[in-house]
């Protein structure tokens, strides 16, 4: 085999980071320009039908198998050998196989996300499977990685034995996986929890903290396919008017159930290639996070987005702002922030201030200096482990330790702490992350609260109305999870200060 050239973009996002890109949160898939039309887009596609890849359908060319086997071998070998971050390693390696046609190349990147999302759960069936597996070499274990992958996905094994190099390589594995699984079954709960649900322990632990009986449908659902979710943008036309321009451009779409601003599209498509999308018509945003922005409720006066990124919610804020009055949005990363401005002009966005700032020391409060006591609204749209995210980031879940979740909170403390003086006697600060645990949420609120008797929690009903609060929040926050809402899973509060 073909040795591997070396992906560019190592760690150009702190591993810390890594759930976080903004794709983590249905924007952009990666740090770069938003308008490169990409090599593949995991979530612009539909959940596949339960059909072997292999099998053509009907006017689309047959998968050359050994083609995509070679793919999914060098991006999965990028991802969990080396720890790339999925979307840039399935970037590359598409990029330099320009040979590939495009249901190949949709073949490589839903058979290696399909994996990442399974890929504890496989190793135990074929450990359990194959006698040898431990020992085999590196890319023999991918490829039986790989074909039984597609097995536990619905594939018959005789399709995936047929269409994977196992035929030169030797069966064994596939073969036992169906009393591998009854193994697994067999196991105690707390045992078999996190290995059917592809979480490390420590995660598997918390997700029971947070989710109780209903862990492993939480987890489950986590596991599922996201949407393709797009925020209306407001500026340019209302989500009917969009609707009606995307029927024209053959794509048909539905309203999302809990936000008044987005629509799932339901096309198999490349949302960066149409023209409306282009026109800045809509952006691509998981519905939770358009929940999360709607919190915000900025006035067209002075408004902070302290951790804008690419400027997902910026760009929905400047909408509720309707393009007038002053828009801060800060953020410590410059290929971040020049996103955010590409989008900003996109979109028609005017009233948007990017400012870089620095990451901590004495420099951070010079650079907010002048905001100090200032804004109607802060947003915190704080850095976090992105365990609400994993239906975008399957791999994110294989990098997090309990060491970085604990830095994450230290972290969210402290900006919490850093951006609530910028808020002015009687304005708002909101707190979100695209977390599900506690510690990362209602801990670092409650803490924060304890050192700030001028601050008061506003429940999140109060601010989207009885009947859609009553559906998104658990008690005064706002508590978004896939099983529960089909959202990505997000929290959000809303903290007043007093006159
Ligand atoms: C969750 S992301 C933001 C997503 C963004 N609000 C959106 O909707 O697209 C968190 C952001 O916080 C930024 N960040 C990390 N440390 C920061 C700090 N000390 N001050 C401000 N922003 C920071 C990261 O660079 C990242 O862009």
């Amino acid at each position: 085999m073909k040795k591997n050239p070396r992906p560019p973009d190592r760690a150009s996002q702190p591993r810390s980071e890594a759930p976080r890109g903004e794709s983590s949160r249905q924007e952009f898939p990666n740090s770069k320009a938003p308008h490169r039309k990409p090599a593949h887009r995991e979530t612009n596609r539909r959940e596949p039908a339960r059909r072997s890849t292999s099998e053509a359908p009907r006017g689309e060319r047959p998968v050359r198998e050994d083609l995509v086997l070679q793919a999914c071998l060098e991006a999965y070998g990028f991802i969990r050998h080396e720890g790339r971050l999925a979307d840039r390693a399935l970037d590359f390696t598409l990029r330099h196989k320009k040979n590939l046609y495009s249901n190949e190349r949709r073949a490589v990147a839903e058979r290696v996300y399909a994996l990442l999302r399974r890929q504890r759960t496989v190793d135990f069936l074929l450990e359990h499977a194959h006698r040898g597996f431990t020992k085999l070499d590196r890319t023999h274990q991918d490829v039986l990685r790989l074909a039984a992958s597609r097995v536990l996905h619905g594939e018959s094994v005789a399709d995936v034995e047929r269409s994977s190099q196992l035929a030169v390589m030797g069966t064994e594995g596939l073969s036992g996986l169906a009393h591998a699984a009854r193994t697994l079954e067999g196991l105690a709960p707390d045992k078999r929890f996190p290995i059917a649900a592809s979480l490390p322990d420590f995660l598997a632990a918390r997700f029971r903290e947070a989710f109780g009986a209903d862990a492993e449908k939480a987890a489950e659902a986590m596991n599922e396919r996201a949407p393709l979710t797009a925020r209306v943008n407001g500026l340019k036309g209302d989500r009917e008017a969009l609707r009606a321009l995307l029927a024209k451009e053959g794509v048909s779409t539905t309203p999302t159930p809990l936000s008044p601003l987005g629509l799932v599209l339901d096309t198999r498509i490349n949302a960066f290639s149409l023209e409306s999308f282009r026109d800045g018509a809509f952006e691509l945003q998981d519905e939770g996070s358009q929940l999360l922005g709607m919190l915000v409720d900025a006035p067209p006066t002075k408004v902070v987005d302290a951790c804008a990124g690419a400027g997902g919610k910026t760009l929905q804020l400047a909408v509720q702002m309707k393009n007038r009055g002053d828009l801060y949005a800060l953020d410590v990363e410059e290929g971040r922030m020049e996103d955010l401005r590409k989008r900003t002009r996109r979109a028609g966005v005017h009233n948007v201030r990017t400012q870089l700032i620095p990451a901590d020391g004495p420099e951070v409060d010079t650079a907010l200096a002048a905001l100090q006591g200032k804004a109607d609204r802060v947003l915190v749209d704080a850095p976090c482990s992105g365990t609400g995210t994993l239906r975008r980031k399957p791999d994110a879940r294989y990098r997090l330790t309990p060491e970085m979740l604990a830095e994450h909170v230290v972290r969210q403390k402290k900006l919490l702490e850093r951006f609530s003086h910028l808020v002015k006697p009687g304005g708002r600060l909101i707190y979100g992350t695209c977390s599900v645990l506690r510690e990362e949420n209602e801990a670092v609120v409650e803490d924060f609260l304890s050192r700030h008797p001028e601050y008061t929690v506003r429940p999140v009903a109060d601010e989207l109305g009885a009947e859609l609060g009553a559906k998104v929040s658990a008690g005064p926050f706002l508590r978004l999870a896939p099983h529960l809402h089909g959202t990505d899973g997000f929290f959000g509060a809303i903290l007043v200060r007093a006159k």
